[in-house]
């Protein structure tokens, strides 16, 4: 259980809704009506047309952003109280509650051919056989020919949240520390933050009766947090239908790697999550009648997590080190350039618990070797108190982040003949089964695109410094698929820092990020719609 980050004595708002939204109608959207022939020619002209609108400056779309933060902060406040845990089978109903705001906020936004998209049920393993998937939301906001298209992508779902697990506040109300000028919510930053900033960048530009450089197609899911599952396929079924024409794409779903200095992210590490199930007694047991005489499930499992990895964070399974990519050289002189350092991890950690003591050790740790984190106990005793109890069935959830050169069947097989080898050491009279929940691949691009070169000027036009290209400790699994379908770039642009507490408790997303993540969006779709390559 994570523990209380120990804040107290803040000056805390529970924000209350806006009840009035002054909504533009479809009328007031100004579209380009530009009829041409060829495309590079019609390209060129849009781009003195949008660029022209703002005058070569984006004073006015930063002021107006400004202008609507209360609104802003409202439709996050309604997105984040819709409790959506796509990895929580019984609050599946919420997850697709969220997807039908969404839709709704779109819809007012004047975004077009919005459409709902099902994914069926969701396979196996899985506790309810019949549990619906829940819908991918596709829309889009322009169809220009004269213009680049940039699909954006974001998730609606979140990761689970308890108060009890030790959170300030109520996870799923958004929060305000007027001290700390910051929000407090389950997905504030982890992703609906961040997906809200792409509607609220839409709105400032028709309030402002001001075109959109690009043609956006948005694509928003509510399975990210448990695998993506069901989008992989969606994406390839329509590569040459709804996504047809885009040129590239661009995900708001990560952090900076600090609090201060804003990055852009060209590479992820994949994941790929296992379960063990350990069975045995027909019912959980009284320990003083059957302690010593039954075999405990719970012992087998522990024995088999204790083979798995190290106190040091070394993976303990063969053949997984000899996958990697070896370092090189010209790798090396990366990571000293990178603006962190071992105090910020502690800072993000809230201790002094980090395995190394130097920055490149630390970020080669988090972005281009593997790890193997133990998660929990599904049916073990975790609750307070001192309950005298032999669980009949546990089942222990870990996961593996996964980089260059790893192929994922191959960890697969070793992972699990791994834990088949171990339990059958055991000798134990009770069954065991390890297997895959669900999996997403790594992903490193080359970050030396129109696309980059326009988030890098979009960053120094808000936040006055160039930004750090950084790779990223944690997953998006579509992200590959998108740039293998769609045969484009990818660009990870994060809204929220690296204390956000995203999967943790207290999560946040500072108001000044919020708003300058958004200005920066902003200014990112203007300069990469004006820019002459793809
Ligand atoms: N913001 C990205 C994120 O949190 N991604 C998840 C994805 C994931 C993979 N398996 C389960 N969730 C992450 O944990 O990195
Ligand atoms: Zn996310
Ligand atoms: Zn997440």
């Amino acid at each position: 259980m994570l523990r209380n980050s120990g804040l107290v004595n803040q000056k805390l708002t529970p924000f209350k809704s806006l009840t009035t939204h002054r909504l533009l109608t479809n009328s007031q959207v100004v579209l380009s009506t530009i009829k041409v022939q060829s495309r590079p020619s019609a390209l060129k002209q849009a781009h003195t047309n949008t660029m022209s609108q703002l005058d070569g400056n984006f004073d006015g779309l930063f002021a107006k952003i400004d202008e609507l933060k209360p609104r802003f902060i409202d439709r996050l406040a309604k997105a984040v109280a819709i409790p959506a845990v796509s990895a929580d089978e019984s609050l599946r109903p919420m997850v697709v509650k969220k997807a039908h705001f969404l839709r709704d906020e779109l819809e007012k936004l004047g975004f077009q051919d919005i459409q709902l998209k099902d994914l069926g049920v969701q396979p196996p393993p899985v506790e309810n056989p019949k549990l619906p998937l829940p819908p991918v939301v596709l829309a889009r906001y322009g169809n220009d020919p004269a213009k680049k298209t940039v699909l954006v992508y974001g998730h609606y779902d979140v990761q689970p949240a308890a108060l009890e697990d030790g959170w300030l506040s109520e996870p799923f109300t958004l929060v305000i520390d007027e001290e700390k000028q910051l929000m407090r919510a389950r997905g504030s930053s982890d992703d609906t933050g961040p997906l809200n900033g792409w509607l609220n960048v839409v709105e400032a530009h028709r309030e402002l009766g001001l075109e959109l450089p690009v043609n956006l197609v948005g694509c928003f899911e509510g399975m990210e947090e448990s695998g993506s599952i069901g989008l992989d396929q969606l994406i390839a079924e329509e590569a040459d239908k709804y996504f047809k024409g885009v040129d590239t794409v661009c995900i708001s779903d990560n952090y900076w790697l600090g609090t201060k200095k804003p990055v852009l992210t060209y590479g992820l590490r994949g994941c790929n999550y296992y379960q063990i199930i350990v069975e045995g007694p027909g019912a959980d047991l009284h320990s003083g009648m059957f302690g010593g005489v039954v075999a405990e499930p719970m012992i087998d499992l522990v024995k088999i997590f204790s083979s798995l990895v190290d106190s040091q964070g070394r993976i303990l399974i063969k053949g997984i080190a000899e996958m990697v990519a070896p370092v090189t050289e010209k790798e090396k002189e990366l990571y000293e350039k990178i603006d962190f350092s071992v105090e910020e991890m502690n800072a993000a950690s809230g201790s002094q618990t980090c395995l190394y003591d130097n920055k490149p050790e630390i970020l080669m740790h988090r972005w281009r070797f593997p790890s193997l984190s133990i998660h929990g106990v599904e049916g073990a005793f975790s609750t307070q108190g001192a309950k005298t109890v032999i669980p009949s069935r546990v089942v222990g959830k870990f996961s593996i982040r996964t980089v260059p050169n790893i192929e994922s069947a191959k960890l697969d097989k070793l992972v699990i003949d791994h834990c088949n080898e171990v339990f059958k050491s055991l000798g134990s009279p009770n069954s065991m089964k390890a297997e895959l929940i669900h999996d997403g691949d790594y992903w490193v691009s080359d970050p030396f695109n129109a696309s980059f070169t326009a988030a890098a000027e979009a960053t120094k036009a808000v936040h006055g410094v160039e930004p750090d290209f950084t790779r990223e400790g944690g997953s998006i699994p579509i992200t590959l698929t998108f740039q293998t379908q769609l045969k484009s770039n990818v660009l990870l642009l994060p809204m929220g820092r690296g204390d956000d507490g995203a999967h943790s408790i207290n999560e946040k997303l500072d108001i000044s990020n919020y708003v300058q993540g958004m200005k920066t969006m902003a200014a990112y779709l203007h300069y990469y719609g004006a820019s002459e390559e793809k």
